[in-house]
């Protein structure tokens, strides 16, 4: 290609009053102009002329030119595009800390990745109950030649999930096409869609032709429906969103979901049981809030669970979220970073429906200020010595008004002796060895191992502006540690207590433990020679048949063997001679649970090793004991030293 003619055939420059050239064609810009838009392009022009002969300028020119062009064209059809949409189009959108957009991303993966064509796509890491899903028969490959579970393998198998990326693409759905856009919500919008929300937050925008949102609505039914499907028969568990992902305090994120626990599962007094059950099926029922409403009572229920470690209180609450199908919102009161405020926020943005659970509210060292107790006539700090059985499924035991009953006296100034004192002094300080940063100013007035006080507790539980129809569920090792105040009737509705295993409680987790109908299998284990010689499975299988010193048979088949051939009279025969060598009340239905686990599918060699199982577990019970005897007199020690 000549240059030299291309440029004689563009039309000659201008010229101006002094002979100036003025900027003719459309292609010839003022050199000063291309100057300043590009770094020495007087001297590059110079040379490309003068060793080319090639005037630059022409396409530098027409470079701009076809870029104002394409903009131009694009703002064209941006404008275009926003005049039709607003015409013809409907649009609802999803802001990412909602449920929906969760539901919705999964929808599009699932519904997509059959059919779609797309070429962009963003690939997730399933983690959790999801991935677990991903397990088959064929999982079995993650087993070694030892027959031993490689997690790295298994989680190898299972694939990402793919879902869209940022960009518009659509999808039909009953007859209507859709069009799906994610993109990054901007600052302004982030204001007015999200208040509370994460830092990155993303948004859905889901269009469709017409000058109604009803397709759109109809769609997310869907998606809801097909999501709750999938996710029926799994807990959902959500935790406060941790200050550092959350723009503001006090918003929940989704933290696990688990498979429910069956109710029968947790074992406990069936009265008991059916009582909690009734109880909260009444509360939920649709008909409730009305019947609360027309007698004036706010429509919250709240339930004490009591006992020691071990005992079934967690997993009784998970029954209970999984028979009603409700979501746990879990709070721990002893997150140091915690405020007032934030907890308040976390109450107010509860759902219609959900169980609240706070674990251990005695540990948050939740003490009022003498000044602000009105039931301390002379202002001293003190909690009321209540004992455990008083507690136990009482619920009159507390009067209305949050004044001890008759029977609960509360101990006279000098009724309190040192040890009371020293224990006073251990409770307020252990929050605070934890990290907690409480103090006076921290809660006003009040004393606290955490930024919350119990008035600032109470606020968010049934405070003027808390949400109705949550179900709440605090949970204790030490009730007689609780401010009368916080399970006055109307905070605790009911009490539950648990205690240690009785016989019954332990026949029955036997026979639970062994009847299930599916048994996780034994690792068939062969460590050492057998890899070594190459014939390691060869190996195991002969390993199966041998017997241990004790008699007992060794690996899976042998112990399947105990469960194969075990009918259901003998397994109810077993699981009562098993009750009856386990004293009643001395062990939790944890620590029995955790014998039984050792011989998973062995009941035979459980009930054989039970016997020194009970000495050596009383033994360490006994020692463990005496070292908090032992602690606590040194803190009496302490107490007496310091002229407490
Ligand atoms: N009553 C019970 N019935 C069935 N299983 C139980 C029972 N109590 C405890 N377990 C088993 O023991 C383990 C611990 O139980 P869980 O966490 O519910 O106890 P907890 O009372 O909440 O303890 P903590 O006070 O320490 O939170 C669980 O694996 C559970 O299956």
């Amino acid at each position: 290609m000549d240059f030299r003619k291309l440029a004689k055939a563009m039309p000659p420059p201008m010229v101006g009053v002094n002979n100036t050239e003025l900027p003719g064609g459309l292609t010839d810009l003022p050199p000063n102009i291309l100057e300043a838009l590009i770094p020495g392009y007087s001297i590059i022009s110079r040379y490309a002329s003068a060793y080319f002969g090639l005037d630059i300028s022409i396409f530098v020119s027409i470079g701009i030119i076809c870029f104002a062009i394409s903009k131009g064209g694009q703002y064209l059809y941006a404008q275009l595009e926003r005049v039709f949409n607003s015409l013809f189009m409907s649009s609802v959108y999803i802001d990412e800390h909602d449920d929906l957009f969760d539901m919705v991303m999964g929808w599009l993966s699932a519904h997509q990745t059959s059919t779609s064509r797309n070429r962009k796509m963003r690939a997730k890491t399933q983690r959790g109950a999801k991935a677990d899903d991903a397990y088959d028969e064929a999982a079995d490959d993650a087993l070694d030649d030892n027959g031993m579970f490689n997690f790295n393998k298994w989680s190898a198998r299972t694939p990402p999930r793919f879902e869209p990326y940022y960009g518009r693409q659509f999808v039909w759905h009953n007859g209507n096409i859709f069009w799906f856009r994610r993109s990054k919500l901007n600052e302004g919008q982030r204001v007015q869609v999200s208040f509370g929300n994460q830092a990155e937050d993303d948004l859905i925008q889901l269009d469709c032709i017409g000058r109604s949102i009803d397709p759109i609505k109809d769609l997310l039914r869907t998606v809801r429906v097909w999501s709750l499907t999938r996710t029926s028969g799994t807990t959902t568990i959500r935790h406060p969103t941790p200050k550092d992902r959350a723009r503001f305090g006090g918003t929940w994120s989704k933290t696990s979901f688990r498979p429910s626990r069956p109710m029968d599962t947790v074992i406990l007094d069936a009265e008991q049981k059916s009582m909690i059950i009734n109880d909260m099926n009444e509360y939920l029922h649709p008909a409730s809030p009305k019947w609360y409403a027309t007698r004036g009572i706010p429509y919250r229920r709240g339930y004490l669970f009591h006992g020691p470690p071990g005992t079934g209180k967690t997993s009784l609450s998970f029954a209970l979220a999984g028979i009603f199908g409700l979501e746990i919102y879990a709070i721990s009161l002893q997150e140091p970073t915690m405020t007032e405020g934030d907890l308040m926020q976390l109450f107010n943005g509860l759902p219609r429906r959900c169980i609240v659970l706070l674990e251990d509210v005695d540990a948050a060292g939740l003490i009022r200020d003498g000044a602000s107790d009105e039931k301390n006539a002379d202002g001293k700090k003190k909690r009321q010595g209540k004992g455990k059985s008083e507690i136990a499924g009482d619920d009159e035991a507390v009067k209305k008004d949050g004044k001890p009953g008759p029977d609960e006296v509360p101990k006279k100034e000098e009724e309190y002796t040192l040890k009371d004192l020293a224990k006073e002094l251990k409770a307020v300080s252990a929050p605070a060895n934890r990290g907690g940063r409480g103090g006076p100013n921290a809660n006003n007035g009040t004393q606290a191992g955490t930024g919350i006080s119990l008035s600032g507790l109470l606020n968010a539980i049934d405070g003027v502006a808390t949400h109705e129809g949550r179900v709440l569920i605090m949970t204790t090792n030490h009730p007689e540690n609780l401010d009368p105040a916080l399970i006055r009737p109307g905070r605790v509705d009911r009490k539950v207590e648990f205690r240690l295993a009785m016989k019954e409680q332990v026949r029955e987790l036997f026979t639970r433990m062994y009847a299930a109908s599916e048994q996780t299998p034994e690792p068939k284990l062969s460590i050492g020679g057998a890899a070594a010689n190459g014939s390691a499975k060869k190996a195991a299988v002969t390993e199966k048949k041998t017997a241990e010193p004790n008699g007992h048979p060794k690996g899976i088949d042998a112990s399947q063997d105990q469960l194969s051939s075990l009918s259901r009279p003998e397994l109810e025969e077993l699981a009562a001679e098993f009750a009856s060598h386990v004293p009643d009340n001395t062990f939790t239905p944890a620590e029995v649970q955790n014998l039984l686990m050792r011989h998973k599918t062995e009941p035979r060699t459980a009930l054989a090793k039970l016997e020194n199982w009970v000495k050596e577990t009383l033994e360490e019970k006994e020692k463990q004991e005496s070292a908090k005897d032992d602690g606590d007199q040194d803190v009496d020690a302490g107490a007496e030293g310091r002229g407490v």
